[in-house]
C-alpha cells in the first residue's frame, strides 16, 4: 500500500487523534491512488533535530509508492503534504524532511505475496 510515515519531536498529545485519517484523502489526491490503499502511520515524542536544533517542532517523513512518484508529481506532493503537516501539527516547512521511494511491486509484500 502507498505508506506515509512521519517521525516527529512533537508530544504524541498534541497529534490529533484523526490525523492519519484526516490525510487519507490529500495523500490519495496527490498521489493519485485510491484512499482504501493507504497506510499512515506518525511517531511523536522522538528526538528529531535539524542542524543541531532539536527544540523546535520538527518531523522526517517517508512516502513509498508503487509507481505515481516522479519528479514533478513530487512537487506536488510535497508542497501539499508540508502545508497539512504545517496546519494540523504546527511544524514549519522548513523543518518537514520528506524523501520519497518509488518502488517495484516485487519489492512490497501484503497478504503473505509480493505485489508482481
Ligand atoms: O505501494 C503500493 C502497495 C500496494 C499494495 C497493493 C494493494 O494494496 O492492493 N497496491 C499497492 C499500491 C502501491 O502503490
Amino acid at each position: 500500500m502507498p505508506c506515509l510515515k512521519i517521525l516527529t519531536n512533537i508530544p504524541k498529545s498534541r497529534i490529533p487523534a484523526d490525523f492519519v485519517d484526516k490525510i487519507l484523502p490529500l495523500l490519495s489526491r496527490v498521489v493519485n491512488k485510491p484512499v482504501d490503499k493507504f497506510l499512515c502511520v506518525i511517531s511523536g515524542d522522538c528526538q528529531v533535530t535539524f542542524g543541531g536544533e532539536s527544540t523546535s517542532p520538527g518531523a522526517v517523513a517517508t512516502l513509498e509508492s508503487i509507481g505515481n512518484l516522479g519528479p514533478v508529481e513530487n512537487k506536488l506532493i510535497v508542497k501539499e503534504v508540508s502545508a497539512f503537516v504545517e496546519r494540523e501539527l504546527g511544524i514549519s516547512p522548513n523543518r518537514f524532511f520528506l524523501s520519497f521511494y518509488d518502488l517495484k511491486g516485487y519489492n512490497v509484500g501484503k497478504g503473505g505475496v509480493t505485489i508482481e
